[in-house]
This record gives structure tokens, sequence and C-alpha cells, in this order.
């Protein structure tokens, strides 16, 4: 039985889900993989919570939100928190749930490249890292022989990179167009279903934590933006860079606008799309109008959408895999049991 030690960077409101969902999956590592998985360290910006042999889940659970998170707890300390303290931690697998920064990597960028250079496999929530050097960092994964895995990072609980990795293995993808944010959608929807204004519907997206912290990063498109990179780069080896990217958000939006767009029957969406073209990748994000009935007009909520071109599968699509905190770590919770699944004992 190999004991598996996991180190969570970022412990908001999905790393504290992440916790939760390993915690309750424990006996099922144990009976499918053999795996003993054991959370040894959380850490936030300024302190941290550091066990050898495993923090209680009690311990873990009581870090919520409303009773002041890691920075309220008495036991956490500020040694166990940064890349010095991941260095030491003994961990098999860092799970990075802290902010997205795409213009410099962020702290994300140094826990990433500490726990790849460690040796130890890495599941990236965050985008900011991938979006910054996805080559880079599968290159120093591969060196070191460990997985980097983004689920969560490329809108999570709707599978992307899985479907396109897994499912379509072998065939060629032309196109990947979808509904990549929850935010986004949500808000469209909420407008346009319930006359909600704009600032009211962005209000209840932060309140349901599917928004990022400045509601702007999904409103004006980055959000889908930077899941186009990493999934191009994942995917096509296509070395695409965020400003390549044609990106316009839903800011300005009016409900007079929806008003037309429903005598019309005409619904609009935030869709990102990727094509694969004879003179390289295109990529863009940007509000487009579906007629009502079309798949995608027809997702609503943070509920999310892909359809995939490929060569000789025909065309996909998969709707669900809503936004939400639990739902994102779920996904991770999924790639960390690929990796346990591949380092399997027969
Ligand atoms: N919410 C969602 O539904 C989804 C979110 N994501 C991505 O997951 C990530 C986390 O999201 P979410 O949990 O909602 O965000 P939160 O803001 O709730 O959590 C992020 C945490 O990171 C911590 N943090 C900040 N700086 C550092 C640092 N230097 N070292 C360690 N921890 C740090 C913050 O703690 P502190 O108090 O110490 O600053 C904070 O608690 C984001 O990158 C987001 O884009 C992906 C899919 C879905
Ligand atoms: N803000 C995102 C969540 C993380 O990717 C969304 O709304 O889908």
């Amino acid at each position: 039985m190999k004991q598996w030690n996991i180190v969570i960077t970022g412990f908001g409101r999905v790393g504290w889900h992440v916790a939760e969902l390993i915690g309750k999956r424990r006996e099922r590592y144990l009976q499918r993989y053999q795996a003993d998985v054991r959370i040894v360290g959380v850490c936030g910006s300024k302190k941290g919570l550091y066990h050898q042999a495993g923090l209680p889940g009690e311990q873990l659970a009581a870090l919520t939100a409303a009773s002041g998170g890691l920075q309220a707890s008495p036991e956490a300390s500020e040694a166990h928190t940064g890349t010095a303290f991941l260095q030491g931690s003994g961990a098999d697998v860092v799970i990075e749930a802290g902010p997205t920064d795409f213009v410099t990597g962020g702290p994300a960028y140094e826990y990433i490249t500490t726990a790849l250079r460690c040796s130890m496999h890495v599941i990236s929530i965050s985008k900011g890292a991938l979006v910054f050097d996805y080559p880079g960092l599968k290159r120093l994964a591969e060196e070191h022989q460990v997985m980097l895995k983004i689920s969560g990072a490329t809108a999570a609980a709707l599978p992307t990179i899985d479907l396109a990795e897994y499912n379509l293995a072998g065939c060629e993808v032309s196109r990947f167009v979808g509904i990549f944010t929850g935010t986004t959608n949500f808000i469209l929807s909420k407008m346009y279903q319930d006359n909600v204004p704009f600032e009211e519907a962005v209000a209840e997206a932060k309140r349901r934590g599917i928004a990022e912290p400045d509601p702007r990063f999904d409103l004006e498109g980055w959000d889908t933006a930077c899941k186009l990179v990493i999934l191009a780069n994942a995917l096509f080896d296509a070395g695409l860079r965020l400003e390549q990217i044609e990106r316009e958000g839903i800011t300005g939006i009016t409900v007079e606008q929806m008003l037309q767009w429903r005598e019309q029957n005409l619904v609009p969406k935030l869709t990102g799309e990727i094509c694969r073209t004879a003179h390289g990748i295109c990529a863009s994000v940007k509000p487009r109008l579906y007629p009502a009935e079309h798949s995608f007009a027809q997702v609503n909520g943070a509920t999310k959408a892909v359809m995939v071109e490929t060569d000789v599968m025909g065309e996909l699509l998969v709707i669900g895999g809503k936004s939400d905190p639990r739902a994102a770590a779920a996904a991770a919770c999924k790639d960390l049991e690929h990796i346990l699944m591949m380092h399997k004992t027969p």
C-alpha cells in the first residue's frame, strides 16, 4: 500500500472542497488503487497547516470562509506556506487552487515549477501559470517523469481536455467551440429569461462563488480566452498567446437588447472557438447569437457546453459541467484519480 501525500496550495472556496472530497473518498482510493491518500499540507498566502502523517478531516472542514479560513486558524503557521515549504513537504501530488494571474503566472507558477522540479505530480485548477507557460511546464513535467493535469483549469466539470485526449484519441480535431464560462452564461440567462439587470445578475454570480474574485475576468471574456489558450497549447501544441485571441465580453449588453433578441427568437451566448486551418490556429471569444432551437441556446444558468468537430468521429456535443466551486474541486479529484490509476501496482 503506497501512501500518497497531497498538498493543496490556495485554500479558498475550491481548495476547501478538494479537501472535503478527498476526505470522503479515502476508502474508495484504498479499495480501488491501494492508495492511502492523505492531505499533509494546505497553504494560503500567509499561513498554512502541515502534518506529516496527514491533517485530520475535521480540522480542514472547520476552515470555512465564514470562520475566517486559514488566516484565522490558531494552528496555522507562516512556516507552512511558500515554495520552500512545498519543497520540504514530501508531497507526491500538489493541487494548485490559488488565484489566477495570467500576466506573470503569479505564485501558482512558482508553486508548480517547484513541485515539478521536486518530481511531484501537479494538478492545476488555477489557469494563470498554464496560460503563462504551458509548454515550459509540460516540458518540466516530462523531464521529471511526473504528470501535469489541468481539468480544473479547462472548464472543470465540463470535460474538454480529457474528452479530446482520451475519448477522441487518434482523431484530428478541427474545431472546438463552446460555452466555457459559467458566470457569463448565468448572467446572460438571468437577463434573457428573467429580465434581471446586468449588475444584479453579476452580484448573484459572485454570491454563488462561480465568478472570479475580480468578475471583470469573466465578463470581459478573459476567463474563456485563458481556457482557449491552455486547450490550444495542450492539445495542438499551438504556441498560442492570450493577446492573439480576438476577444469581446458581455459588458454593456442591456435588457433592451435582450428584449429585441427575444422578439427575433435569438439567444445570446458568450462562446469561445478554436479552429485549426491550413494557415494555423485561430481563436476567438465573443457573444454570438443562436437561433432558439440551436443546442447552445438551450444551455442555461451556469451550465456549460462544448462541441468538437473531428475527422473520423464526426461532431460531438457535451452539455453540463455547471461552474461551481465543488464541481471544480471534483474535476481536480478526477485528475487525482487518473494519476492513482496510472500508478496502481498490479
Ligand atoms: N470558483 C470556481 O468555481 C472555480 C475556480 N477556478 C479557479 O480556481 C482558483 C481558486 O478559485 P477559488 O477557490 O474560487 O478562489 P478563492 O479566492 O476562494 O481562493 C483562492 C485562495 O488562494 C489563496 N492565495 C492567495 N495567494 C496565495 C499564495 N501566494 N499562496 C497560497 N495561497 C494563496 C487565497 O488565500 P489568502 O487569504 O491567503 O490570500 C485564497 O483563499 C482560481 O484560480 C480560479 O480561477 C477554476 C474553476 C472553477
Ligand atoms: N469563473 C469561472 C469559474 C472557473 O473557471 C466560470 O464562471 O466558469
